[in-house]
């Protein structure tokens, strides 16, 4: 195992010094270090960042390997300085049994990019309608305690009542995509002043913030864990916080794209911009971002959604919601946010390691700790090409964008996935 020593970056924004990586973990911190025999990395002008953690991501494996695979979407995420990510469960088959979710997480360990933590499915096939086997797959080598059946809502009470209590035998949580079906039915965006000039169906920001008002009153009465997915509204900010100050268990995200695009970019038609939550208003951005900084909202999430060309570049209705956001992620909250490292470190990193119980991850780069971090230089612009990203797919919406960040090397164990700004392998 090669060690590297990192000359002169700042550990999440302080002053500069340097970092040894040896045996996997960070050896030791201080400046004017000296290793003979390692290879030695100037990161001056560098920010180093305990390595960045998705708490929301869609790998596609098994079943859409044509837009993404584990191993694709490893590489896009070690690009955009994770070392892990949640892989959400609707996958084809779904992962609703032990065996997939043991599949997905023996994907990851042999891609070797970041670690893979499953998410298991609430109920069996997403369909509403029975919980699926939960304690088999918190038991079983993927040792689930994330559950979500993302891309729909557990509409049913009853049945989301039941998931809160069953996952409580093993501290687990059960991540809400907040939609209430019957206020949404064929909905194509943000409910509004811009779909009612472009004569699409709208998505009331009511049909999310219903879900969430029950959601937590369920959770709050079973004393059991809940996390809401792609929180994309100024009302579900405010049933949050209210929750929060109650001492309900709830933690909450928030995706890069609900912090920068407004609904206005559905005037031009093009379903890159089409996502489920869909894009709101300027209002709900304010209130989103404020509410991150807060901390009512406890996290950033990608909700990575890679999509096949065909089922992308089609007319709006027909297109599946959804876009890409590893690659990008931390350049767009480095826009939103600024260089405010420990807020970055926090909502990115510590917070969502801490979320999904992920040992080893979302710690501040310190002798001893184990060495899974990114380097970041704030000063770079970069172009965003769609054609450049290692995703398989191709759905970013911030084609062409001018954006600020780049990611210089990522570290998982102490290896590096990403070196010089490319993967490694
Ligand atoms: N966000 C999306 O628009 N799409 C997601 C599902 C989801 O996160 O709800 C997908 O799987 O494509
Ligand atoms: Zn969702
Ligand atoms: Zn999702």
């Amino acid at each position: 195992m090669t060690t590297y020593l990192i000359k002169g970056v700042s550990v999440v924004g302080g002053a500069p010094t340097d970092l040894l990586v040896r045996d996997g973990v960070v050896a030791e911190t201080g400046r004017g270090l000296s290793a003979p025999g390692a290879t030695v990395l100037d990161a001056d002008g560098l920010v180093a960042l305990p390595g960045l953690v998705d708490l929301h991501t869609h790998l596609r494996e098994p079943g859409r390997e044509d837009a993404e695979t584990v191993e694709t979407g490893s590489r896009a995420a070690a690009l955009g300085g994770y070392t892990a990510v949640c892989a959400m469960a609707n996958t084809s088959p779904v992962a609703d049994t032990a065996g997939v979710v043991e599949q997905v997480w023996r994907l990851g360990r042999e891609a070797g990019l970041v670690d893979v933590q499953p998410i298991g499915a609430v109920t069996v096939g997403l369909a509403g309608e029975r919980l699926a086997e939960l304690g088999a797959m918190a038991d079983s080598a993927a040792r689930v305690r994330i559950f979500s059946d993302d891309g729909h809502c557990v509409a049913d009470p009853k049945l989301m009542r039941r998931a809160l209590e069953y996952v409580k035998a093993f501290d687990g949580i059960i991540a809400q995509h907040a939609e209430e079906p019957r206020l949404t039915e064929g909905a194509q965006m943000h409910e509004g002043e811009v779909s009612t000039r472009l004569g699409l169906t709208g998505w009331p920001a009511v049909a999310e913030e219903a879900i969430i008002a029950r959601d937590v009153l369920l959770t709050e009465h079973v004393g059991g864990r809940l996390h809401v997915c792609h929180v994309s509204t100024a009302g579900s900010v405010e049933v949050l916080r209210q929750a929060k100050a109650r001492g309900v268990r709830v933690t909450a995200e928030v995706t890069p794209h609900h912090l920068l695009l407004t609904d206005a970019r559905a005037e031009t038609y093009d379903p890159v911009y089409k996502v489920n939550p869909p894009l709101r208003t300027a209002t709900d951005i304010a209130a989103l971002r404020a509410a991150l900084v807060e901390g009512v909202i406890d996290i950033v999430a990608t909700d990575h959604a890679p999509h096949a060309v065909e089922d992308k570049e089609c007319e709006w209705a027909y297109a599946r919601p959804g876009m890409l956001g590893l690659e990008t992620a931390l350049s767009i909250v480095l826009d939103v946010l600024g260089p405010e490292w420990h807020l970055i470190a926090e909502r990115m990193s510590r917070t969502p390691a801490r979320i999904a119980g992920l040992d080893g991850h979302g710690l501040d780069p310190a002798a001893g700790v184990p060495a899974n971090l990114t380097l970041v230089d704030p000063a770079a612009r970069r172009v965003i090409e769609p054609a450049d990203l290692a995703s398989r797919s191709r759905n970013t919406p911030y084609a062409r964008m001018t954006l600020p960040g780049r990611i210089v090397a990522t570290f998982l164990r102490g290896e590096p996935t990403v070196l010089d700004g490319k993967a490694v392998k």
